[in-house]
């Protein structure tokens, strides 16, 4: 990404000792924006999230916020403040002294920071718990009280990293909650990291998924969620299930043929960027629908079935999922109603739920038609 943000990391590498984390990364985001860090464990979030706080030392590249070149500033210089996962609050300071902690430091006159702290307390519900030890708190006040802290000192960055995940499930829900009306009230400049795909859809104007140090894909939660680039991000939007097919392009249509694991299609393009031979698909359990019986051999028309048999049902709640065997692969499927185990079942994804790649540098699959994916090749006819 070239566009200049307010917070700019240009060609940013770091690492620890041998072990390199991030490779010339580059990312900008916008005054005001809230920008989630998403990827699997390991992928470089924190590296990235400590080395924009200063906590980490890059070997490469370039760190500014509204154009000043801020790499070589020691944290306290930057203008941020970073949440932890654990609220590193003092345990045996008050819930006051706690959040006026960095003004303290700072050296800031007593009856300023009585008003700051009080300020702070109001704006996070924290009013009256001032004289509180962290001790007696719920979790979710205590995260509220390390968001204090980090707020008080006016950073113009918060960096959040998972910051909520200690918390039970329902007190997360509504500190997620407040923490981004409190980022969108005060216009703050967030980066959240969390493995958490719910908590970065919530919460963030754009998500950016790291795979092993780089950026995956970004955009906003609608773009990755709907028009995920590759599997991996896909499967990280919740897109689980997979199987492998062959198709040819045919003007603006994908033809697929006839498989072990799937009957043939005709879909529409739609944009995808594909090419003729061997594709992965990807969808979404709630995105299929189950119907009941076998394929009658016929290519389906902007919809793809998988020909399957039932073999577990459980309700999870508001629909019932559905562990399908589907040729090697077992697949999971809601439907508003439970099937029989054993049942012979199809289950019908439509294009728009359905996510396409070419598949790269793999041996051609069990449907072994296709041996190199060249280009032209005729398959297996599925039209009709
Ligand atoms: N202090 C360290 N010394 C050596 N290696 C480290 C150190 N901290 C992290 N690593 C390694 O760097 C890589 C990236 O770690 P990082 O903490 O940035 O990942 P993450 O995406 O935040 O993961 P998680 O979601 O598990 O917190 C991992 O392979 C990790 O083992």
């Amino acid at each position: 990404m070239t566009q200049e943000g307010f917070l700019n990391i240009a060609g940013l590498s770091a690492g620890y000792g041998a072990t390199r984390v991030l490779e010339g990364l580059d990312l900008a985001i916008g005054k005001g924006e809230f920008v989630a860090l998403l990827g699997s464990s390991g992928c470089g979030k924190t590296t990235l999230l400590r080395a924009i706080a200063g906590f980490v030392k890059p070997s490469g590249g370039k760190i500014s916020v509204d154009g000043t070149d801020v790499t070589r500033q020691p944290p306290d210089k930057r203008g941020m403040a970073l949440v932890f996962q654990s609220y590193a609050l003092w345990p045996h300071m008050t819930v006051a002294q706690n959040i006026g902690y960095g003004l303290k430091l700072r050296g800031r006159p007593k009856a300023e920071i009585a008003k700051r702290v009080g300020e702070l307390e109001d704006l996070l519900g924290l009013s009256g718990l001032g004289g509180r030890k962290p001790g007696a708190l719920s979790g979710g006040q205590r995260q509220r009280v390390a968001l204090g802290r980090a707020l008080a000192i006016d950073p113009q960055i918060l960096l959040l990293d998972e910051p909520l995940s200690n918390l039970d499930a329902r007190i997360r829900l509504k500190v997620r909650h407040d923490i981004s009306a409190l980022q969108k009230r005060l216009g703050i400049t967030a980066v959240h990291v969390t493995h958490d795909r719910e908590e970065a859809m919530v919460m963030a104007d754009r998500i950016v998924i790291l795979d092993r140090g780089r950026i995956a894909q970004q955009g906003t939660p609608q773009e990755l969620y709907n028009r995920p680039a590759t599997p991996f991000v896909a499967a990280f939007m919740g897109a689980e299930n997979r199987i492998d097919l062959t198709g040819r392009i045919a003007g603006d249509r994908v033809i697929i043929a006839a498989g072990p694991a799937n009957a043939a299609a005709d879909l529409a393009l739609d944009g995808r960027p594909l090419a003729d031979g061997l594709l992965e698909a990807r969808f979404r359990a709630e995105a299929a629908s189950l119907l009941a019986g076998e394929s009658d051999g016929n290519a389906t028309r902007d919809a793809l079935e998988l020909p399957g048999r039932v073999e577990a049902a459980s309700y999870p709640g508001g629909a019932w999922r559905h562990s399908v065997r589907v040729g090697e692969e077992t697949l999971l499927v809601d439907s508003s109603e439970p099937f029989a185990l054993g049942a012979a079942v199809r289950i019908r994804i439509p294009t728009e739920a359905l996510f396409l790649f070419v598949r790269q540098g793999l041996p051609a699959g069990p449907e072994g038609s296709l041996s190199d994916g060249t280009n032209g090749r005729v398959l297996e006819a599925s039209e009709t």
